[in-house]
């Protein structure tokens, strides 16, 4: 990187097959190759939530990656390739106790550098039968950037953004499979974290078809002055779009949001 305060982004905005992990693999690495062809190369690469299984709930301890180990080779393998840092979008991880929606992230070694399972189970997605609920926060760097991880559902939590933010994170990467018709809740909340933590939030969702329901993309990366940077429709594309690290800072600054906190009278 030439200049270490502005970072790459590329968002795999990517249709899922609920219940063919192979054809999602297959269709993840075919994107992963194109953003690494563009003559801007990203820094760092995410995709959305579940990619590798889709929301096939009732299948899902067949389908699960056990300790997400076919997904730890592609990712790692290829960001060593690439150099590039990926942030996993999440899978359908298989342990011993059950199946966990997991992110896994990579360093431009093919390090596993860190790794968040949903702590927030969506219950209209029947998410609370079939999967397990995470218990740690997500945290990670990103060059010498502190950032954060929440997962879909996870963004109507603002405790848990506040959180991370006060945690040190001035990142937020949320990969989703948010459908319709709460577009404008996912445009509206999503913004509302990234002002209200003075917060870059990166958001990878996917869109397409699966059954009745349909997905409407709009992935978005978003400043923490509120304005977005990046946003895509609802095909399958690669959103890229830059952030930089020092307008965090400036905004901290000229709203000291962090210093004017009185947390003793929250109580
Ligand atoms: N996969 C999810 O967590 C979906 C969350 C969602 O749609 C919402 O409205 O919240």
């Amino acid at each position: 990187m030439a200049n270490t305060t502005r970072i790459r982004m590329a968002l795999l905005q990517m249709n899922i097959e609920a219940g063919f992990p192979e054809r999602n693999f297959a269709k993840l690495q075919e994107m992963m190759e194109k953003a690494m062809e563009d003559k801007h190369k990203p820094d760092v690469l995410m995709f959305p939530e579940m990619w590798n299984t889709g929301y096939a709930l009732e299948q899902i301890e067949d389908l699960a990656d056990p300790y997400g180990k076919q997904s730890t080779e592609l990712l790692s393998s290829f960001s060593k390739k690439h150099g590039v840092y990926i942030v996993g979008g999440s899978i359908a991880e298989k342990r011993e106790d059950g199946v966990y929606n997991t992110t896994l992230v990579f360093d431009r070694e093919g390090n596993r550098i860190s790794d968040y399972s949903k702590m927030h189970l969506f219950r209209l997605m029947s998410e609370e039968k079939y999967l397990k609920a995470g218990s740690h926060t997500g945290r990670l760097e990103i060059e010498k950037a502190e950032a954060g991880m929440m997962i879909c559902y996870d963004i109507r939590f603002p405790e848990l953004a506040r959180k991370l933010a006060l945690d040190g994170a001035k990142l937020l990467f949320v990969p989703a499979e948010w459908p319709n018709p709460r577009l404008h809740h996912w445009r509206t909340l999503l913004t509302a974290r990234a002002i209200e933590n003075q917060m870059y939030v990166i958001a990878c969702n996917r869109m397409g078809q699966s059954g009745e329901t349909s997905f409407f993309g709009h992935s978005m990366i978003i400043d923490p002055w509120g304005e977005i940077v990046a946003e895509a429709g609802e095909e399958e594309v690669i959103l890229f779009g830059d952030i930089d690290l020092k307008l965090v800072d400036d905004v901290r600054t000229r709203i000291p949001v962090f210093e004017d906190r009185r947390p003793q009278l929250y109580k």
